[in-house]
Order: C-alpha cells, then structure tokens, then sequence
C-alpha cells in the first residue's frame, strides 16, 4: 500500500476542512489560467502552445473525454497499490515528468527545481537535451530519483556519443530518443510573439558544456552565441538519422532505450522489430503536427500491436488521475505529464512543481480506488465504456 500518497491525500482534505487553501489549484485542468498570470506572454505561450490551429492539443484531451471509467463496487480496493514496473524499474507510480526543455523561461530555479520535487516522491524526471541546465547540475540534484535522459539526437557521432557519454556517467538509466521533432512545428504565437528560445541561446547548457561539441565551434558559445547556437539547431534537425542507426546508440548506451514520438501503429512495429525496449506513444503534445490524430486515439491498436515485446508509455493530454487510469486501460504501462509541471514551477518553483505532481498521484490513487480497483497493473479496456452508450 501506498502510505506516501494516501496520506497526502489526507493532508489535503485536511488542510481544505482547516480553512487553508493550497499555494494554487489542485485542478490540473486550470493550472493553465493561473500560470499565465505569472508568466509574460512569450514563456506562456511557448509552454500553452500547440501546433497551428492547436486541433491536436485540442483532440488530445477530447479523446479523454470520450472514454468514461465504470466504477465496480465492493471489490476490496480500500488499500491500493499504484507502483508499477517499467523498463525494469519499479515506480511508486505511473507517471514520469516528460522531458521539457528551456525550463528557464519560466522559473530560475529550472531543472534543478523539477529535480529535486521528482526525486522526492521517486518519480522518474526525463531531462531533456534541451535542458537550460548541464548533465551534470541536474544529476547533482537528482538525489535517490531515477534519472531518465532524452535525447535530441545529434547527426554528428562524436559530440552524439560525448553527451550520451556524460549522461551514463551522470547516472541516467532509461534513454528516451524523441523522433517527432527534426524540427519544430509551425507554431503561430511563438512566431506572432517573436519568442523562440532556443535563437535566444536558451536550452543550449547540455552541448555549450560539451567539449566536443565546443571542438566544432570556430569561436566559444560566449565570443559567438548566433553562430554556436546555428551550428547545434543544424546538427539536432533534419531526419538522416533512420531506422538503421539505431545500433549506433545501443552501441553508446548500455540501459534501456525508449523511442519517443510513436503514433502510427507500423512505426511501433518497427521499433518493436528494431529490439528497443519501450516507445513513447505521443504527439508531443500537440506542439508538432497540427491535424495529427489524437495520442489517445493511437494507443489501443499499438498497444495491443506490439505490448507483449516492448514497454508501451503514453503522453499528450494527461492531466488528472482518471486519465492516467483510461490510458493505462488502454495499454499503457506507465504516462509521462507534461505541461501542468511546468506550471507548478512557473508558480512555485520546487513546491510548485510537488503539488501538482502529489495531487495528481492523489487523484490517480483515489480515483483508482473509487473505481474498484486495487492496483493499476490490472487496470484493462473492461474498466472504461465509450461516452455515451
Ligand atoms: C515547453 C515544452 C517543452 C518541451 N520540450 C521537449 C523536449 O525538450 N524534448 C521532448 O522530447 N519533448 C519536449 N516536449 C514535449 C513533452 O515531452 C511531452 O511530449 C508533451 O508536453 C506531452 O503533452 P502534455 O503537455 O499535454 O502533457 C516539450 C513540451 C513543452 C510543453
Ligand atoms: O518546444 C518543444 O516542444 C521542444 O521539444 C523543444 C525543442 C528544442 C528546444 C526546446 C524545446
């Protein structure tokens, strides 16, 4: 049973029947309005954003809503149990902190915030290449947290085999390569705000703190900032890298290696063929392609295509606990949350970031519970019905 997460449940109620409210909501859903009154409207809108029109982000959370739970009753689910075990390690929950780059736009603490809150409840933090903090910082704030690494996969090998390198070396375990952006989506705010980070040198310390990556520069990040900060978009964009180099990076990594960015259910065969040990189903939230098909809508055929030889994890569109129980119904093992973190540091730097992250476990754990069942491993499609039938 999961002692940490029943009692914060407790300690929420407590505090509400005790008249004192939290720092902000508890409603992962409107975590969105509060962040964007402290935010300028360039950070905002580069978190909030979707691609074009945002149909997808929009389609992300309507697939949700089109799945209901049917709770079971009197099934013994007082005591539950959410941990899980997913490319080898057990988690306390399903739920790891999906890799979000240029944390800095929103909280000067950053990355070193996120992991700090994540390695408290042992929750698994996928730090991003585009990370606005080295490797090596994060890993030093990580304490007894599992340490995921996502990879922006360079085309050259060397500085590619140099950060992996780094990152092994640092403690990270789980390799999460993102495949869905060798290039950013046509994304209206951030051009209509003239806000693009990454121009700004933002979410540059992984390679700027390489010393092979700084080999290739004719002059250092600091004399140069436009010219190193070109050379890096050019070697992480653009799709050379295929299906056939994947040994290249088993060859640099000796844990799991999970491929990000999976939608269509041949790719996910492919990968399953290609012997990585998970896939991200994801459309990254819908910052990529705009008209592409919701994630949620992707996840029974994949699942049920290549489940049984990889681990399945799923994200875009996660915000409360009944959705990660419908994913999780769905076939995934385990959901990776995105935005509404980012808005708890934006909002509270490191506590901001432990309360969305507790309520959410609360919820899941509550909600799991209120619907029969005991633990999330036996979570199946028989647990949901469609809306409206
Ligand atoms: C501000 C921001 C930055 C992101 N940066 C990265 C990144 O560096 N690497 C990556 O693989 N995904 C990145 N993502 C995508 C997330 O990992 C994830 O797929 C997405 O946010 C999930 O959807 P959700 O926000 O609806 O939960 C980013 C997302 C946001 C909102
Ligand atoms: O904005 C994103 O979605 C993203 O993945 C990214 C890519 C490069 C730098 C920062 C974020």
């Amino acid at each position: 049973m999961n002692e940490r997460f029943g009692s914060y449940q407790s300690e929420i109620y407590l505090q509400g029947y005790g008249g004192t409210s939290p720092a902000f909501t508890t409603d992962l859903t409107r975590v969105e309005a509060a962040a964007e009154k402290v935010l300028e409207p360039g950070p905002f809108s580069y978190v909030a954003g979707g691609a074009g029109s945002g149909s997808t982000a929009r389609a992300n959370r309507e697939a949700f809503d089109r799945w209901r739970i049917v709770p079971r009753m009197l099934t013994g689910a007082t005591e539950r149990d959410t941990s899980v075990t997913v490319l080898g390690e057990t988690l306390p929950a399903p739920v790891a902190l999906a890799p979000v780059g240029v944390q800095s736009i929103v909280h000067a603490d950053a990355e070193a915030a996120t992991a700090r809150a994540a390695a408290g409840l042992r929750l698994p933090m996928v730090l991003s290449t585009a990370s606005s903090t080295s490797i090596e910082e994060v890993a030093a704030e990580s304490g007894a947290g599992p340490r995921w690494f996502q990879l922006y996969w360079p085309n050259d090998p060397d500085v590619c085999g140099s950060i992996l390198a780094r990152a092994r070396a640092a403690g990270y375990s789980v390799l999460v390569v993102t495949l869905d952006t060798w290039s950013l989506g046509w994304r209206p705010c951030d051009l209509d705000n003239g806000y693009l980070p990454f121009l700004r040198g933002e979410g540059t310390a992984v390679p700027f703190s390489d010393p092979v990556f700084r080999s290739r520069l004719d002059a250092a990040p600091e004399d140069d900032l436009p010219m190193a900060v070109l050379r890096w978009i050019s070697m992480i964009t653009g799709t050379d890298r295929d299906w056939d180099a994947l040994p290249f990076l088993r060859e640099h990594w000796d844990g799991p290696i999970v491929l990000k960015g999976i939608q269509h259910v041949d790719d996910a065969r492919r990968a399953a063929r290609a012997g990585v040990d998970g896939i991200v189903v994801s459309n990254h939230g819908g910052r990529q392609v705009d008209g592409a098909v919701a994630a949620l809508d992707v996840l029974p055929e994949i699942a049920a295509a290549v489940g049984d030889r990889l681990d399945v994890l799923f994200d875009s569109g996660v915000r409360t606990g009944a959705d990660v129980v419908k994913a999780l119904a769905l076939g995934a093992k385990a959901v990776l949350l995105g935005r509404p973190w980012v808005y708890g540091l934006a909002l509270g730097g490191e506590d901001g970031v432990r309360h969305v992250l507790r309520g959410l476990l609360a919820d899941l754990d509550l909600t799991l519970g209120l619907a029969g069942h005991r633990s999330v491993t036996g979570l199946t499609p028989a647990a949901l019905t469609r809306a409206g039938r």
